[in-house]
């Protein structure tokens, strides 16, 4: 056992699931050797509890009864349980074990799964954005943008995956352009600053093309991420075509500092459904261009690659592999491991 956690191995069959603030995602591994089992993708407003999700959306539909659970989840632990920050479900790992009949109870931090997913994502769901190649058992580095904007570093020693997570997105951004300084007073703060969740996220997207709108003293027609993103993609809507090139601005910005903090030679990974919908605008220059524009560091950020996390499921993935062997990665299940 590592210090501060119990790692030793989870009983199968095991329920995964990756609990977002908009939606939950889970699947079952029948045992060692199986592909996971998964499940239609749920919205949390659907349900009224996660154990109602768990039970409606998951074990009525299946045979299957699986005795460990291990969910990867959008907020911090305190009292035992897990209140999720961008949705009303509270984790309490004491009902799962007395109503839900599972022995065995594992919570992590849902960046901590994204972070220990690039090591098990098959390279066809990883686009990759310019130049630079993986250096192997380098630290790497996580962002997904989605209701929030989760941050994530993933550090290898003595030949285990230590993930990092910890609360980036709420780092400060600041403007660098001459366009970045007429946009930035215009940004809906949050407590008098702009944080880097209050552009890097849906509600970002939104924050930022009303005030492009506004700058420009025009009305606001897109109302919501999705239609902001549409606009932008199809170019109807020149308002909504340079708030994408801004959200992928500050992405690389804040990419870049990250992989300066780690010095993140395994890669950058991009997770989450708003880099996968935007990923042509990331493939034009500029996400990259704002990723490299680190004087006088440049030439290092240069080598590193970016990447974006294709595949839908990703956090399942990184679930999956610590699952099965948790001993290779260094999570620390001290107060988050509970047995029935
Ligand atoms: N087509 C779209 N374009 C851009 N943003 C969108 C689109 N559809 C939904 N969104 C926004 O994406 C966010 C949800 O992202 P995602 O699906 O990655 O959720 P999540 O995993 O539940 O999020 P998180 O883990 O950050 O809590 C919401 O803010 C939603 O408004």
């Amino acid at each position: 056992m590592q210090p501060g956690g119990d790692d030793s191995a989870i009983a199968y069959p095991i329920l995964i699931g990756d609990i977002g603030g908009t939606h939950a995602r889970f699947a079952i591994l029948v045992d060692a050797y199986a592909e996971a089992r998964e499940f239609p993708v749920l919205r949390t407003e659907d349900y009224p509890s996660i154990d109602a999700a768990i039970q409606e959306g998951v074990l009525d539909k299946t045979s299957l009864q699986p005795r460990s659970i291990v969910l990867a989840v959008a907020g911090p632990m305190r009292g035992g349980e897990i209140d999720l920050t961008n949705s009303p479900w509270v984790v309490r790992p004491r009902n799962l074990i007395a109503e839900l009949g599972f022995r065995d109870v594992t919570l992590i931090n849902d960046f901590e799964a994204q972070a220990m997913a690039t090591t098990s994502l098959e390279p066809e769901y990883l686009e990759k954005i310019g130049p630079g190649s993986v250096k192997p058992a380098s630290a790497r580095v996580i962002l997904g943008p989605g209701t929030g904007l989760g941050v994530a570093g993933l550090i290898h020693a003595r030949h285990t995956w230590f993930p990092v997570a910890g609360e980036g997105g709420h780092m400060d951004i600041g403007p660098r352009s001459d366009r970045d300084f007429q946009l930035f007073p215009l940004y809906q703060r949050i407590d008098g600053r702009v944080s880097c969740e209050q552009l890097l996220c849906g509600r970002g997207l939104v924050n930022i093309y009303r005030a492009v709108c506004a700058h420009a003293g025009q009305s606001a027609s897109a109302q919501d991420p999705a239609e902001v993103t549409a606009a932008g993609l199809d170019g109807s809507d020149d308002a909504a075509v340079e708030t994408l090139q801004l959200f992928a601005t500050y992405l690389g910005r804040v990419a870049g500092d990250l992989a300066l903090v780690f010095m993140a030679r395994g890669g950058v990974y991009l997770s989450g459904g708003i880099a996968r919908i935007i990923l042509p605008v990331l493939q034009q220059p500029e996400f990259r261009a704002a990723f490299e524009d680190k004087a006088p560091h440049s030439s290092i950020l240069r080598d590193i690659p970016t990447f974006v996390a294709t595949h839908p499921l990703a956090a399942l993935s990184g679930l999956a592999a610590y699952a099965r062997t948790p001993a290779r990665f260094g999570v620390m299940t001290e107060g988050r491991r509970f047995s029935a």
